[in-house]
């Protein structure tokens, strides 16, 4: 079902070396086949080795952003990424509700695979408060979730009940990922009557910077293509699990995933 034109949109942080954050995004767009757009928030000086540095912009031109994409082009389905200070948050909360977009996907991004704070500390309640309260889903890793729920996780019982945790915040769904857990990758979708457990083999691999960020475009564009939040998941989690068994050395730390290995016979 590929419709280049149907619209998407990613509201996250710049990662210069193209592995995470609005880079990665729009890689997954194209690959599944949506119009990808984007409203930068934050820029980063990055690479496979770590975070070097990042600069905010301010809340009046990520505004200005959301506007000019709106009012022009409405998309079918958005995505939240790196959102790091509370004045970013309550902009983009406070923006959106004029337009009140049915499908908006929250990574509830904290720390970078390399370490970096990505949100300041002083902005996790602004998130709590305001913007997992709108997301259609919230989609955190094990340590984002603990963060957001002062709850230890070690197995599925903990995933389970911490992400019961979360929906009360507000969210239409949770999915818990838990690429952080030992053994098989699981992930948990978490609804009212919803307990949904995607299961795929854990892959050894080094190169996975931009995992989450990936994952929750890959829902964004499936949900903008018509997919229930089922199928989304579904078709998404094997997305990721493909991009992650065909991902590759570039650069001198964690590499990226691959969206493109499809295409790769055809490069040679
Ligand atoms: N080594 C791996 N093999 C297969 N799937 C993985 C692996 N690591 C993570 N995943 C999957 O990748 C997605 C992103 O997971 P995770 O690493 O938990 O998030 P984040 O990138 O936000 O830290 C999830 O679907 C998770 O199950
Ligand atoms: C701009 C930006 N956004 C998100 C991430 C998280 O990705 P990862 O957890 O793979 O480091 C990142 N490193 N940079």
């Amino acid at each position: 079902m590929r419709n280049y034109k149907v619209p998407t949109l990613t509201i996250a942080g710049s990662d210069s070396s193209g592995g995470a954050g609005i880079q990665a995004d729009l890689k997954t767009f194209s690959a599944i086949g949506t119009y990808g757009m984007s409203v930068i928030t934050a820029i980063t000086a990055q690479n496979t080795q770590g975070v070097l540095d990042v600069e905010d912009l301010s809340g009046k031109i990520i505004r200005k952003q959301i506007e000019a994409v709106f009012n022009d082009i409405y998309p079918k389905a958005l995505k939240i990424g790196m959102v790091s200070n509370p004045e970013i948050i309550l902009e983009i909360v406070s923006t959106l509700k004029k337009y009140n977009p049915k499908f908006i996907v929250l990574d509830p991004v904290m720390i970078s695979k390399s370490g970096y704070c990505l949100l300041k500390k002083e902005a996790k309640d602004s998130l709590i408060k305001h913007l997992i309260p709108i997301a259609y889903v919230v989609t955190p890793n094990i340590p984002e979730a603990e963060e957001i729920s002062g709850q230890k996780i070690n197995n599925l019982e903990d995933m389970k009940n911490v992400g019961e945790k979360i929906l009360n915040l507000g969210p239409k769904y949770v999915l818990m990922k838990g690429g952080h857990l030992e053994g098989d990758a699981i992930d948990v979708l978490i609804g009212k009557d919803t307990f949904e457990i995607y299961k795929e083999n854990r892959f050894n691999r080094k190169n996975t910077h931009g995992t989450g960020c990936t994952l929750s475009s890959a829902i964004t564009s499936h949900l903008a293509l018509g997919y229930d939040i089922f199928e989304s998941v579904k078709l998404s989690k094997k997305y990721i699990t493909e991009a992650i068994t065909h991902s590759f050395d570039i650069g001198k730390g964690v590499g990226p995933v691959n969206h493109f290995y499809e295409f790769e016979d055809r490069i040679e």
